[in-house]
């Protein structure tokens, strides 16, 4: 690349007792049930947790795609759950991108460097990022890859680029649902990097996904769980969300050695915490 990347500056996200409610045929569908959960301008953060949990949905509704039932969100300067649809439109249209599940961001007849010209239209007029500069940034580089037509390219390097659609008008904040699915190791780790290139930039990544390697690399994961935060991890610490009814999940990965139906001793630790041991039942 001839000049560093530009500096953009990252997007915060809040969201304080977020609900949101399918509703199907007469029933309410509780996707989300009082989410508090806060962004930092800059961060990198997974959302992790089962199928249905309401990660997706979150994503949406932090995409101005899907309105809140109740609570607040804000994405930095919006509030989502007041904003009218012609301020979504233009929050949509010029300061976040979102990179959708599968090939569904890219155009099947545009070539790579196309795909990221077409992606800029209606994005705001002056400081768009260069598409050459944004193909190397993803890891994406030489003239045949830019040239060359979505079906050309491998799965890993249509998902570096759709990382870089997502990119593309140079907003504050980029979401992505799932974007290392259905990929081989190496090339989850070459859009893992696209993913932490962009944060590095300054923008702000939210990243919806099954793989808790991705929450280890972006610093920060945040289970979501029936509808709820249930855990917090940070660089290897984990944090555990009591929930309003006293519930506690555990991250994902402790439910491998602690599987639904543990039993588990608390203890005081003498400093004031508690512990959580497995207790010894009586067969072992
Ligand atoms: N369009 C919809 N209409 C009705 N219910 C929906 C719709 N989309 C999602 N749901 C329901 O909302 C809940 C949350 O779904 P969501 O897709 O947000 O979860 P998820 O954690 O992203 O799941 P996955 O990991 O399988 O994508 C689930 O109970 C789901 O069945």
């Amino acid at each position: 690349m001839s000049q560093p990347p530009v500096r953009i500056t990252g997007v915060p996200v809040t969201c304080r007792g977020l609900v949101f409610i399918y509703k199907v045929e007469g029933y309410d569908v509780v996707a989300l049930s009082r989410v508090d959960l806060d962004i930092a301008a800059g961060e990198a953060v997974a959302l992790v947790g089962p199928s249905g949990s309401g990660k997706s949905t979150l994503l949406s509704l932090m995409a101005g795609l899907l309105k809140p039932a109740a609570g607040s969100l804000r994405v930095g300067r919006h509030d989502l759950a007041r904003a009218r649809s012609a301020e979504l439109q233009r929050m949509r249209a010029t300061e976040l991108g979102v990179v959708l599940q599968g090939d569904r961001n890219l155009l099947p007849y545009l070539s790579a460097v196309d795909n990221l010209r077409f992606a800029q239209r209606g994005g705001p007029r002056a400081g768009l990022p260069d598409p050459h500069d944004l193909l190397e940034l993803v890891g994406l580089r030489g003239d045949a890859v830019a040239r060359a037509l979505p079906r050309d390219l491998t799965p890993g390097q249509r998902q570096q680029l759709s990382v870089a659609t997502g990119a593309a008008i140079g907003g504050g904040l980029l979401l992505a649902d799932e974007p290392t699915s259905q990929l081989d190791a190496e090339a989850r780790e070459e859009v893992v990097a696209a993913l932490l290139a962009v944060n590095v930039t300054g923008r702000t990544v939210v990243v919806v996904t099954h793989d808790p390697d991705i929450g280890v690399r972006f610093g920060r994961s945040v289970t979501i769980r029936d509808g709820r935060v249930g855990a917090e991890g940070r660089s290897g610490e984990n944090f555990l969300v009591v929930g309003a009814d006293g519930a506690v999940h555990l991250p994902t990965e402790l439910l491998t050695e602690l599987p639904p139906g543990t039993l588990l001793r608390v203890e005081a630790a003498g400093t004031g915490g508690i512990l959580l041991r497995v207790a010894e039942t009586e067969s072992s």
